[in-house]
């Protein structure tokens, strides 16, 4: 039988820095690459072996996975990356520190911002220089697909198909896959899997490098049929 790992990249710039983040493509701290590491050696005690990987096109999540896979001696396995899997898009917070916007705009409205179910954050403009249109690694995605900023559940929308698509197909057929992805893209997955309601899900939290293991016997009901 097959596992599921999800396991959110380990600490960014940003994180530490307190700075919404999203699709800004920021590198990890030291303390990030301790705990990737450290993610990889626990899995390899854990004596998991990992037939495929997924993850996102930001450079904290993919270098998270090198550096688990590194520490396990598992280079080889393949990776698929994909936009879908990217954390949710922050809008025109992207770069605000979270506690001085706390301080501007009060706590109430950030948590909104942060953890409701369904309100976005304010959009950004297409002339925007943060705007995902303008960056090539975007390139196939068509303007609905393009965020200017995301709640939860847009978040989730975009995420799903891809759950649908490769991962759950993967795990169908009985392989172990590692999903290395971002706080918000991993509530989401895990919503769907542990079918946590719209309320509740506003109280989870994922901590950075520490992997969530799922048996497949577990989420059976959740994984397609082949
Ligand atoms: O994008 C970010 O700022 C973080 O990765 C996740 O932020 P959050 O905890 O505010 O959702």
């Amino acid at each position: 039988m097959g596992k599921l790992i999800l396991l959110r990249h380990g600490q960014s710039v940003w994180n530490r820095q307190n700075r919404f983040t999203g699709w800004t493509d920021v590198g990890l701290t030291e303390q990030g690459h301790q705990e990737a590491h450290q993610a990889g050696r626990t899995l390899l005690h854990d004596g998991v072996k990992i037939d495929i990987a997924f993850t996102s096109v930001l450079k904290r999540a993919i270098k998270t996975l090198w550096l688990v896979l590194e520490t396990m001696d598992q280079m080889w396995v393949p990776v698929e990356r994909s936009w879908r899997l990217n954390e949710r898009h922050y809008g025109a917070l992207q770069g605000l520190n979270k506690a001085e916007t706390a301080k501007r705009v009060g706590e109430t409205q950030v948590l909104k911002w942060r953890r409701s179910f369904d309100v976005r954050p304010p959009l950004l403009e297409t002339t925007d220089e943060r705007y995902p249109g303008l960056d090539r690694r975007y390139a196939l995605l068509s303007e609905s697909e393009l965020p200017r900023g995301e709640s939860l559940q847009d978040t989730i929308a975009r995420c799903l198909p891809h759950w649908e698509a490769t991962i759950s197909p993967a795990l169908a057929i009985g392989k172990t896959v590692l999903v290395v992805a971002h706080g918000n893209t991993i509530r989401a997955l895990r919503k769907h899997l542990d079918e946590i309601s719209d309320a509740d899900i506003v109280g989870m939290e994922i901590p950075t490098g520490s992997p969530i293991v799922y048996d497949t016997q577990s989420i059976r009901q959740k994984i397609a049929r082949v």
